[in-house]
């Protein structure tokens, strides 16, 4: 779809996947349009297969046509893959190897989850007011190394005749300078403090490689280290302790899920996968959610916010990005919520509501 006489132009692929992916990325796009109309940009949709969706089509997760389309396009917009439909299927043909194919062909080796509490929502996070407030973490994760892509990995049977599976981490030390350097400078547009969270009092890929090139090029950034099970405490003790996170792929994985219940739901939690000089792969960082798949329920806003980082950090359309971002932050002045959100004296609305009070929000702006 294009808007016409627009002086900006973006083409971007859409991969609406499985679940609720469908139902949140028509909000997306829709609010897409509509910021692009009031800033001058047009964007070039087209849409993919991937997931599930990918392999009930073609039989496999990421279609070569799909990695290609996503290479050939501007920016890649993401919603989820996965579901119970395809949960007895081998490793190798399930829809998250159709996600790890994605990152891994597009080159994404940085993932940016930013968890920060917005003042309307700290009742509905589980954990006390007192204990959120202020919170701003920015966790950055190794997106395609370690255990999720080391070699061997596979089934075998043990001496004792067990069938065992076994995994491979394994990290280079180039992988993680250069992993290190985005946490760094990170840190340095936030507030200088960096935490590499590692396992390194037991796993010889978590050794503190990171200090090197923090104490020779970054000596104004304040690292420090924490095993990832103190990080997982503590990210719920006393989240306001932390500033920038620099983890490893399934660390990270596991503390922006955790992460996420400081904020109310994991339905606000966006990310954008960046590092190559090609297109950025944007998602939220939850799942297809297939429990309420296809009743309306879904909370769409992590998928609008991932849509504003990839105006942000793709295009550099930071008032684009900051209007979307704003209708969000209205929409919850309003008091509208979807149910994972939801707050006594608050609006319940499902997600196509929440759509379009968004978009009634953004034309208002
Ligand atoms: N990036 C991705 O595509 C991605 C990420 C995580 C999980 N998955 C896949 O998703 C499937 C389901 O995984 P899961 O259940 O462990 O995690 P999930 O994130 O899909 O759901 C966990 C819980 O959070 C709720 N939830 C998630 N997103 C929500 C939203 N936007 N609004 C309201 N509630 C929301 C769900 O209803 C569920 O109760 C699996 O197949 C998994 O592999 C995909
Ligand atoms: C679905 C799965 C492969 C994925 C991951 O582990 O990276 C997901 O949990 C995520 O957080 O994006
Ligand atoms: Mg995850």
């Amino acid at each position: 779809m294009t808007i016409a006489a627009a002086s900006k132009n973006y083409n971007i692929t859409l991969l609406p996947g499985d679940g609720i992916g469908p139902e949140i990325m028509a909000v997306a796009k829709t609010c897409l349009v509509e910021v692009g109309s009031q800033h001058d940009i047009a964007f070039d949709f087209t849409e993919a297969l991937v997931g599930g969706a990918a392999i009930d089509a073609t039989g496999i997760p990421l279609p070569p046509e799909t990695l290609a389309t996503c290479q050939a396009s501007d920016a890649v917009l993401l919603a989820a893959i996965g579901g119970y439909k395809w949960d007895t299927l081998p490793a190798e043909q399930r829809p998250e190897q159709g996600l790890l194919g994605l990152r891994a062909g597009l080159g994404v080796f940085a993932n940016l989850r930013p968890a920060n509490i917005l003042p309307q929502l700290i009742d509905a996070s589980s954990l006390k007011r007192e204990v959120v407030e202020g919170t701003d973490i920015m966790v950055i994760r190794r997106l395609i190394g370690g255990i999720y892509f080391g070699k061997p990995k596979g089934f075998g049977v043990d001496d004792a005749g067990n069938k065992t599976g076994f995994n491979t981490m394994i990290y280079s030390v180039p992988e993680i300078e250069r992993i290190a350097r985005v946490g760094f400078e990170t840190a340095k547009k936030r507030s200088n403090r960096l935490c590499s969270v590692e396992k390194s009092n037991v796993l010889e890929v978590s050794q503190a490689l990171v200090t090197r090139i923090g104490a020779e090029e970054y000596p104004d950034v304040e690292l420090s280290h924490m095993y990832v099970d103190n990080a997982a405490m503590q990210i719920i003790r006393a989240p306001t302790q932390f500033d920038t996170i620099v983890t490893g792929n399934i660390f990270g994985d596991i503390l922006s899920d955790a992460a996420s219940m400081l904020t109310g739901s994991i339905g606000m939690l966006p990310s954008a996968a960046v590092g190559s000089d090609g297109p950025g792969l944007f998602e939220p960082v939850h799942g297809s959610a297939p429990d309420i798949a296809g009743t309306d329920k879904a909370n769409p806003l992590a998928q609008v916010l991932s849509a504003a980082m990839m105006l942000r950090y793709q295009f550099g359309e930071e008032e684009a990005a900051a209007k979307l971002e704003k209708a969000v932050n209205d929409l919850l002045d309003d008091g509208y919520r979807t149910g994972d959100i939801m707050s006594e004296g608050c609006t319940q609305v499902g997600c196509t509501k929440m759509g379009e009070i968004l978009m009634a929000k953004l034309k208002a702006a």
